[in-house]
């Protein structure tokens, strides 16, 4: 059993909070889209998808608990706090592409005559909690075809040995995980010798929930410090390396965590393959690069303290970009859903699938 980052039933919303992970287990209540907003941008709920539908359920917990019963302020009030959640972090592109597709929703549904209010409330509440389980359902087939498109490349049986970066497992997402879905599909096909995770500086997704639901699920991983990568893969024989993403442009370059970019530049170096895997809902069609994605950065204080542990210098200047941007040249495959594309194919591929949201 994977570990439950979300817990939901309609009406109530906890979070586990991964600020305290891994000594503390601890679930904070969210209570409407205030509480959703802190939350995600004080990363107490972080990855691209747990974002977008965590920021959402914190809509629907409030919506539900409005005496509101006049469409077209819902409609509108809806609009207001979707645009205000994805405020939350700049990066993902997850939650701007749920929050676009409950725009339309509510619009679709404010503008139908024979859409009573509570109708109304309950269809689009209906329709944030299906990201739940589509959110695994999604994940479970992510990790089935990069798995596959790992062990494709190999002769006979052999074991396989990967390096990942952050953390893109049950903490990230609804459940299962996608790079670490497919690290966990890899070893329930008993083809996964072992796992290398990098401990992720400065919030340490690697060292504190990567490693945490590795050991959690008892399966065989090192963890190494984000330096190390260029002597693992110089001196061990490393199969592929599969991380996660925050939005993917159009052409295939990948915003992803600080120190992804790098990795690929090493993983090029000793010909690894380098695999990026994601929902259709971190791909965003509309940019046509990785240019103009907007990188977060966030408070020196993740880089000078750990914990109320101070171990930088005062008074030195830091700089704290979250992300960096792969370029498409350096990536094998984007491991997503519905297959594994080369970046080239994404602007034939993607438009043929249904938006990222279950269609009602
Ligand atoms: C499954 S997406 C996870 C993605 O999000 C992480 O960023 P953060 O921890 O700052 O939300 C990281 O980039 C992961 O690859």
């Amino acid at each position: 059993m994977s570990l439950e980052s979300i817990r939901y039933k309609r009406g109530n919303l906890e979070i586990l909070d991964q600020l305290l992970l891994p000594l503390q287990t601890r679930y904070v209540k969210v209570q409407g889209v205030e509480d959703g907003w802190k939350v995600i941008n004080k990363m107490q709920v972080r990855g691209a998808p747990a974002i977008a539908i965590v920021g959402c359920l914190s809509l629907a917990v409030e919506l539900l608990k409005d005496e509101m019963d006049d469409k077209k302020v819902m409609r509108q009030e809806i609009e207001g706090k979707l645009n205000y959640l994805v405020s939350a972090r700049p990066t993902a592109v997850n939650i701007k592409l749920a929050a676009d597709e409950l725009i339309n929703l509510a619009n679709t549904l404010s503008a139908d005559d024979n859409v009573s209010s509570s109708e109304f409330k309950d269809r689009f509440i209906a329709r944030i909690e299906s990201m739940l389980a589509k959110d695994i359902e999604d994940n479970k087939a992510i990790g089935k075809f990069g798995s596959e498109a790992i062990l494709s490349r190999l002769e006979g049986d052999r074991q396989v040995r990967i390096l990942t970066h952050c953390n893109t497992g049950s903490l990230a997402t609804a459940g299962y995980g996608t790079a670490l879905g497919v690290i966990r599909s890899l070893h329930g096909s008993k083809r996964l010798e072992h796992v290398y995770c990098t401990e992720t500086r400065p919030y340490n997704q690697g060292a504190r929930l990567t490693a945490y639901e590795l050991v959690h699920e008892k399966i065989p991983a090192t963890l190494i410090v984000d330096s190390m990568v260029s002597a693992l893969m110089h001196t061990r024989n490393i199969t592929a390396v599969v991380v996660g993403a925050d939005r993917v442009a159009s052409n295939g370059d990948t915003a992803n965590k600080i120190g992804t970019y790098q990795i690929a530049i090493v993983a090029r170096h000793h010909d690894v393959p380098f695999y990026v895997a994601a929902p259709l809902s971190s791909i965003d069609m509309s940019l046509t690069s990785g240019d103009r994605i907007k990188i977060e950065e966030r408070p020196d204080r993740e880089m000078t303290h750990i914990g109320e542990h101070r171990i930088a210098a005062p008074g030195i200047n830091c700089w704290n970009p979250s992300f960096d941007v792969t370029p498409a040249n350096l990536i094998t495959g984007i491991i997503t859903e519905k297959g594994v594309f080369t970046p080239s194919r994404l602007k034939d591929e993607i438009p043929k699938y249904h938006s990222p949201i279950a269609s009602s």
